[in-house]
């Protein structure tokens, strides 16, 4: 699958002023709740409603969607409002009664993509269609399954795909539910800068009072749309229930959103933003002077060790280096988090030139 500017011709014929959206419940649970929330919804900048029906939980024994029987409900959300519908499918089964029922837009969840099997079963159940699908990333940060699950689909003839970006797992508590790791949605437009690519802040943060923040930058990082959940009672929704914002906040974080252009072409802007990438461009080069410095001291030590045959990881030192470049990391206004990955980084290659040397 190569990136092509036909990949975002559904996108673009769409002509919209303003991000795709798509909102609506985590889950549909009654008829009156989905009608509810859609006719609240029916004038806005929503583009799509969407509500789980089936939804795969963590543990048994929790609400797991109330199956087939809200596809009607999306029928009459269509057919009350004119909104167009979307929900998640997971099996060949789902595929088959969502087309049957004129879903218009159908997503892939995270737990479905980590699985080559049951995105090629997918792939075979939708073959052809011109249904628009979204594949949501893998629970693992994992570019290459998240692209290779998107490829199923178009070798399978789907050729109106796109992606949604909805964080990873991590084992560590964080302020997140599911961390960005913003580095792969980049690496994913770098691949493929036509696939339209959503954000879906409500399972990043799993909290509605972040979902703002995450959704400017998404923006900021060029995203072509956002996926919100909305419920009429937030509080009392049957899944998810931290995460979801009212129909009235939807609407104010839109109107509340800068959306960003991709340049600008007056001459002074331009002229500005050279002189500043000259003076990035000299510090990169200098960046990569001191760390090859840096690497033939690492190479002097390493032969130092060799003649004395001691081992080449000194943790008690290397944990007095992290400590130190935090401290100094903060005082320049470099966040710890930047700081451990950066070292870490640069530790595991001073590792590598002195295992070459210990070795050789
Ligand atoms: O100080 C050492 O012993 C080194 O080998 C250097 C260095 C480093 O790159 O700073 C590399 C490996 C050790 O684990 C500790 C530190």
């Amino acid at each position: 699958m190569k990136n092509t500017k036909a990949l975002r011709t559904w996108l673009d014929d769409m002509k919209l002023n303003h991000p795709l959206v798509i909102a609506g419940p985590c889950s549909a649970e009654t008829e009156e709740q989905v009608l509810k929330i859609a006719h609240e919804l029916k004038d806005s900048d929503v583009n799509y409603y969407r509500a789980g029906i089936w939804k795969p939980r963590t543990r048994p024994g929790n609400f797991e969607g109330v199956g087939a029987l809200g596809l009607g409900w999306l029928k009459k959300v269509k057919e009350e409002t004119g909104m167009k519908t979307c929900t998640e499918v997971a099996n060949a089964a789902h595929c088959k009664l969502a087309i049957e029922n004129d879903v218009d837009l159908l997503w892939i969840g995270a737990r479905s993509t980590v699985s080559p099997f049951i995105m090629q079963e997918i792939a075979d159940a939708l073959a052809g269609t011109d249904k628009i699908v979204l594949v949501k990333n893998p629970v693992n940060p994992d570019l290459a399954l998240w692209l290779g699950g998107i490829e199923r689909l178009y070798t399978a003839g789907i050729k109106n795909l796109g992606a949604i970006h909805r964080g990873f797992s991590t084992y560590e508590k964080t302020k997140y539910r599911n961390i960005p790791e913003w580095q792969i949605a980049i690496e994913f437009q770098n691949k493929f800068p036509d696939l339209p690519l959503i954000n879906d802040p409500s399972h990043i943060t799993g909290n509605r009072e972040m979902i703002f923040d995450v959704s400017q930058t998404a923006l900021d990082l060029n995203f072509d749309g956002l996926m919100i959940e909305t419920h009429v009672d937030p509080d009392n929704a049957w899944s998810d229930a931290a995460q979801q914002v009212t129909p009235t906040k939807l609407k104010q974080i839109m109107e509340d959103l800068k959306i960003r252009k991709e340049t600008d072409t007056e001459a002074a802007y331009k002229s500005s933003l050279d002189t500043l990438r000259a003076q990035i461009n000299v510090v990169d080069g200098q960046l990569i002077d001191l760390m090859g410095k840096r690497m033939k001291v690492a190479d002097e030590i390493g032969a130092l060790k060799k003649q004395k045959n001691v081992a080449v990881l000194q943790s008690k030192r290397w944990n007095e280096i992290l400590g130190n470049m935090i401290l100094e990391g903060e005082q320049k206004g470099l966040s710890e988090e930047f700081v451990l990955r950066m070292f870490k980084a640069i530790h595991q290659e001073s590792i590598n030139h002195q295992e070459k040397i210990i070795k050789g």
